[in-house]
């Protein structure tokens, strides 16, 4: 804290330095070009100000109500994810390497519902929805309803990078996943027994997909914001458990599984996709963030309104410009992390906030 005191200080009288010298310049030559240059100024000396905040990376596994016996290897899976991707951050790399880094990590994860371990669609087969979004410029790319890849997330970042458009679902994004050479696997490979368990239970005739999956959820998710105040999102998941095929959800859907912008900040949701659409949480959140809100408070009441207007429960990780984040949930339990300034921050139930140094591997 001290050294970041320090660091600020001397920033900003730089900065002062150097805006005395400007204003020389401007009453010596008279140039317009004083404010662009004194504006741009102005914001590097905000982001330097800043330096304390900034990098920051948040994750979750989804939201729900994990099994006592998957608890800690969820925490342990959203705790490994939040270091590999804040060692990106911490690298110079950006936001958008960071969460697409730390998705990929949950998605090789077998204990969360996203490439491998994902639930079943109702034929007992893995289709999945991805998104990833570029706060600096409102890029994004998604995929939806895609099988035989083990990294959706990687895929949707293609689609972003690669082609005019912002989605490609089903087969096509199959044909354009072998066309960029990405590696096919067999769709067996991305079931875990655990996930063909659940969707024979959920098979009966009395059974209730949404509310067993409102049990034990497992989308995951990263927000961050790097070092030069970029910020992004990805978000990948194989969707409601024994869903009809060819369902998409949330998390293809831009703006409400996953969105990021550089005014405002980045929402990466988790819970019922039909209710997440509805009420487009993730642009909801940001919305209430530009009109002034911290990330907690906004985060609190689009959830809050996601369950009283549609009976929706789910969670978000978020961030703002700033750097300040929440973690915030409507159902029972919800696994993430934070890093940032070297502390990582992580809980699973409401209200747990523990803290660990981040290079702790505990
Ligand atoms: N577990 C989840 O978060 C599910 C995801 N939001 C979906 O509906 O596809």
């Amino acid at each position: 804290m001290t050294k970041w005191l320090v660091c600020e200080i001397e920033h900003c009288s730089a900065y002062m330095d150097q805006s005395k010298r400007r204003r020389g310049r401007r009453e010596g030559d008279g140039r317009k070009s004083y404010r662009p240059s004194l504006r741009k100024e102005r914001s590097k000396r905000l982001s330097l100000c800043l330096v304390g905040m900034l990098p920051v990376l948040v994750v979750h596994g989804g939201a729900g109500q994990i099994p006592k016996e998957r608890v800690e290897m969820a925490s342990a899976g959203v705790r490994a994810a939040a270091r590999a991707g804040y060692a990106v951050l911490q690298g110079g790399r950006s936001s958008m390497d960071a969460v697409v880094e730390a998705v990929t990590n949950l998605e090789n994860n077998p204990s969360f519902n996203a490439g491998y371990g994902s639930v079943l669609n109702v034929k007992g087969e893995v289709e999945m929805d991805a998104i990833v979004m570029d706060g600096r410029t409102l890029a994004s790319g998604a995929v939806s309803a895609v099988r035989n890849i083990a990294n959706p997330i990687q895929l949707a970042r293609l689609v972003m990078e690669q082609t005019s458009h912002l989605c490609l679902t089903a087969g096509g994004a199959g044909q354009f996943a072998r066309a960029m050479g990405m590696p096919e696997v067999p769709g067996d490979s991305l079931i875990t027994e655990y996930a063909r368990m659940r969707w024979k239970k959920n098979l009966a005739p009395n059974a209730n997909p949404v509310e067993s999956q409102m049990g034990k959820m497992g989308t995951v998710g990263a927000v961050a914001v790097d070092e030069d105040g970029n910020i992004a999102c990805a978000t990948s998941t194989g969707g409601m458990l024994n869903k009809m095929e060819g369902r998409v959800g949330d998390t293809a859907c831009i703006g409400c599984g996953g969105y990021a912008d550089n005014r405002a900040g980045a929402v990466s949701p988790t819970g019922h996709g039909e209710a997440i659409m509805k009420v487009t949480l993730a642009r909801l959140i940001l919305f209430h963030m530009a009109q002034g809100m911290s990330p907690e408070e906004a985060s609190d009441l689009g959830l809050a309104t996601m369950k009283e207007r549609v009976e929706g429960l789910g969670g978000v990780v978020t961030v703002d410009p700033q750097g300040r984040w929440a973690a915030r949930f409507t159902s029972t339990q919800m696994a993430w992390a934070a890093a940032q300034g070297g502390t990582l921050h992580f809980g699973v139930f409401s209200g747990e906030d523990v803290t660990q140094d981040i290079g702790d591997p505990s």
